[in-house]
């Protein structure tokens, strides 16, 4: 039998790092050998062997997390929402220096999602107006959510490559945040609601049609799979990779 690749998860109390510790567990070829909550030293990283790290905690930690796995030739794969582009010029600094470890950060690990939102951003370039509308459980701490921003950043790109202009809007009042948040220019809707887990719809409207991508997680076992495949794949690509597409094949 191969080797066992050994990892840890940051935030294991929580909602995501309690679903991610049983699904390491569960995995023949992973070794969970490290779970910290908010209080545990970081060190006990290097004491446990970790060579990976899932960082699922909050948007206050996660830099400094990432900082110190990478500092100690860990791989991260991160979850956490708060990668602003600071932040991230930040990490790129320090992988830099650090050739061969790789970090993947993916504002989703659901696969539904992740295709979701790349459809979404491939068929933008076709309708005059888009909207993206999120929807997540009550207990989240960040609106919009890092699916939505990533989502909206990708669908400016494509249009902007496009060279599709911003879409109709006659607003000349409005109440604040009536008409959401702009990431990108495209606006953002974020609904907070009891019963949710994380939800989100891109809304593509055309003169006489509209076009809606939309995707559920009932349930954070969706996000499994992705979490997996990150940790085993992350160690093959160095340097910084933004969302799963990339260790996906999808032929876009
Ligand atoms: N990429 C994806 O697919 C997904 C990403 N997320 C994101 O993952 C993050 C976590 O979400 P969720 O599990 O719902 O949140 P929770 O609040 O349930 O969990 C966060 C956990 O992190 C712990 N924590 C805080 N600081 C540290 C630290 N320095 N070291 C270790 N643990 C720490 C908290 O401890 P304490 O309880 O003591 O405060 C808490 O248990 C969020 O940013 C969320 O948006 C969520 C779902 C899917
Ligand atoms: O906090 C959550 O729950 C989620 N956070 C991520 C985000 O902000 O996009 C991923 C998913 O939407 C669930």
């Amino acid at each position: 039998m191969t080797e066992q690749l050994a990892v840890a998860v940051l935030g294991a109390n929580g909602r995501m790092g309690a679903e991610a510790v049983k699904a390491v567990e569960a995995a023949a070829d992973l070794k969970l050998v490290a779970a910290l909550g908010r209080n545990d030293s970081l060190d006990s990283l290097v004491e446990a062997g970790a060579r990976i790290v899932v960082d699922l905690t909050v948007p206050e930690s996660t830099e400094a997390n990432v900082r110190f796995a990478v500092e100690h030739g860990m791989h991260a794969v991160v979850g956490t929402t708060g990668w602003d582009q600071e932040r991230l010029g930040r990490l790129e600094e320090l992988l830099a220096a650090q050739p061969g470890t790789g970090v993947l950060i993916a504002p989703n690990f659901a696969l539904g999602s992740v295709l979701a939102s790349a459809f979404a951003a491939k068929a933008s370039k076709y309708f005059e107006s888009v909207e993206i509308i999120e929807l997540h459980h009550p207990d989240k701490v960040d609106a919009p959510s890092g699916t939505a921003v990533r989502t909206a950043q990708l669908i400016s790109a494509e249009r902007a490559a496009a060279g599709v202009p911003a879409g109709p809007d006659a607003t000349t009042s409005e109440m604040a945040g009536a008409r959401g948040c702009d990431v990108d220019g495209v606006r953002v809707h974020s609904v907070r609601l009891r019963g949710l887990v994380a939800h989100q719809e891109v809304l593509l409207g055309g003169p006489g049609e509209q076009l809606t991508f939309r995707h559920d997680s009932f349930d954070r076992a969706s996000f499994m799979p992705g979490v997996l495949l990150g940790v085993r794949t992350v160690g093959m690509k160095p340097g910084l990779t933004l969302g799963l597409d990339d260790y996906l094949d999808l032929g876009l």
